[in-house]
Order: structure tokens, then sequence, then C-alpha cells
């Protein structure tokens, strides 16, 4: 939540900082208008840390179609190989020029994933991740990154804490979208009936084995994006992307003026540039992020590995 500050004759704001964050330091009146504070303060400075509110999944696709650009968009697992590596790893890919970042609450089941990230799962299971710290981890964070975030759930999960309870509960941390791979379509009203309550945008998937009127009314109550699964089977790296997206983007793209990312598989910077010929305006990268992440000699390594990764991958976009 931002504070609106208004500028009052008896205090001095001077904006200091970095993009998109506000930090207001805010100096008595006695000193002299913009001066540069050269000496120690004897009363207490006040530095209040006013962060612009993040704009949403649909309005960030929005900027970034205006500036011809393609969203870029990890998915890291949270709580892999630990919650504060998570934090910093958030931090950075933000960094990186992320445009939207998925983070996965890791799950006992996780049917549509591949090995690295059910891996990731267990990994960040068998440290004792659970719902409620990652929630703790993101009310710091949150405020430290400009890019919103799209939290990746399993149904169970939410359906656990209850779909009300849960859907403020994500929403007072900051999070912007929630993507649900295993709700079913006829199951996502009660979802999005929520979602919609908490200005939460809820992303749904189209797969290429979806059947075209299936996948007319998936898109059509997609919110933020469309989600746009690009080989049938479960995430994991491939060596290439299958042509089919090219058919499919163009199918999907006949049915709505959405912005369609595409995910899976993608793991090397020819695979952006050949979604991004065929028309998709965000790319994701999961498995091939969690992998160096979550394999890596040391969370530091990781992390390091993760950021030259992830500015490769960027620097591949327009
Ligand atoms: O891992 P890949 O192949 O790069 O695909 C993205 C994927 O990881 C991420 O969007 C995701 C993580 N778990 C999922 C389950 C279903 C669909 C998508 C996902």
């Amino acid at each position: 939540m931002a504070i609106a500050l208004k500028a009052n004759s008896f205090l001095q704001l001077k904006n200091t900082s970095n993009s998109h964050h506000n930090r207001l330091l805010i100096q008595p009146s006695n000193t002299p208008r913009f001066a540069i504070p050269t000496r120690k303060f004897k009363t207490p400075m006040a530095v209040l840390s006013v962060s612009t509110p993040t704009v949403g999944l649909s309005e960030t696709f929005t900027r970034l179609r205006n500036q011809g650009k393609v969203a870029f968009i990890p998915y890291i697992t949270a709580g892999d190989p630990d919650l504060s590596t998570t934090a910093e790893a958030l931090k950075i890919l933000d960094a990186c020029g992320s445009d939207i970042i998925e983070l996965g609450v890791p799950y006992s089941d996780p049917l549509a994933d591949g090995p690295v990230i059910q891996a990731a799962a267990t990994r960040a299971l068998a440290r004792g991740t659970n719902f409620n710290a990652i929630l703790s981890m993101l009310k710091e964070v949150v405020p430290q990154i400009s890019c919103p975030l799209a939290l990746f759930t399993y149904y169970n999960p939410i359906l656990k804490r209850g779909v009300e309870q849960f859907m403020s509960t994500v929403k007072d941390v900051g999070v912007h979208g929630l993507v649900v791979p295993d709700v079913p379509l006829e199951e996502t009203e009660s979802l999005r009936k929520e979602a919609v309550k908490n200005n939460i945008e809820l992303v749904l998937l189209t797969t290429p084995t979806t059947p075209t009127e299936r996948m007319k009314a998936i898109v059509e109550v997609s919110e933020g994006f469309v989600y746009l699964v690009s080989s049938v089977g479960v995430t994991g790296a491939r060596a290439s992307v299958s042509g089919k997206v090219e058919s499919l983007l163009k199918d999907i793209k006949e049915a709505t003026s959405k912005p369609v990312a595409v995910g899976f598989g993608i793991s090397k910077p020819e695979h952006v540039k050949q979604v991004v010929a065929w028309g998709a305006d965000g790319v994701i990268v999961g498995s091939a992020m969690v992998k160096l992440l979550g394999e890596a000699k040391s969370p530091e390594e990781g992390l390091k590995e993760l950021e030259i990764f992830a500015k490769s991958l960027k620097s591949a976009l327009p």
C-alpha cells in the first residue's frame, strides 16, 4: 500500500533513490532547501520507504505491448534450496528484468511437474517449507521487488485453507496473480469469484490437446494472461520447442486479444527467440531455472548461475 505523502512546509522531502522505490529522506526544515546533507544530523532522520504500487499482470502486458516488448517470466519453487535463497532469487530475477515471476508452492503430489521440479518440491518440503513460511518471506520481499508475482499452486493447498481465506491471505502479502494447473475449468468459477474480490488475476492454462471450443472457454475467463503449455506431458527443459506452438498461438490469438505466454521446455535463448517469432507475448522458464538453483554446489553458487542464466534469456527478448 503506497502512502500518499505530500511535501509539507516544515519537511523537505527529497527523492533519493532507485527507480521503483521512492525512499523519502525527511530532513528537519532548518536544513537549507536542496542542501546535500554533509554533516551528522543532530535530530534523527526518518527514512520512509514508500514503495510505488506494483502493477498487476494484465497492466504489465499492456505496458510491454506498448513498448513492443515480450514478457520474461521465470518460475522458481519456494523453499528450494531454502526460503532465504528464494528471497534472494526473487530479488535477483527482478533485477535481471523479469516482468512477472511465478513462485511455486511446493506440493507433495506435483502431477504436472517433471523430475526437476518434482525434486525441487521434495527438497523444499523436506526442509519444512510450508505455506505460512512462504507468506512471511513474501511479506518481507514483495515490497523490495518491482515486478508482479504470480503464485503457482496446485488446487489442494487452496482447498485445504479454504478459497476465501487463501485469496485474502495471498492478496495481503502483495501477490498479483495465481496459476492453478490442476483446477478443472468447471471449478474455476468459485476460484475466480474470490480472486476478483481480492483483485488477484487467475491465469488459466490451455494445452496442445485442448479442444478448440474448450480453449475458447478457457481464454474467455483467463485473467492476466493465457498460459499456453507448449507441449504435452510434464514440465521440463526440452531440446527444442514444439513447432505446434506456432499454430496454437495463431488459434488462441484468433479467439482472444488477451496476452499469451508460452511455457514448457523453454531453456535456451534460441527457444526464447523462436516463441517470440511465433508471436508469444511472454515466455515462461521454470525447470531450467529450478535446476540451477536446486542442484548447485551451494546457494551462493546457485544464485550466481541463476543471474547469469536469467540475463542470457532476457537479452534474447525484444
Ligand atoms: O519447467 P518448464 O518446462 O520451463 O515449464 C514452466 C513450468 O515449470 C512452470 O510454469 C510450472 C511449474 N509447475 C507447473 C505445473 C503445470 C504447468 C506449469 C508449471
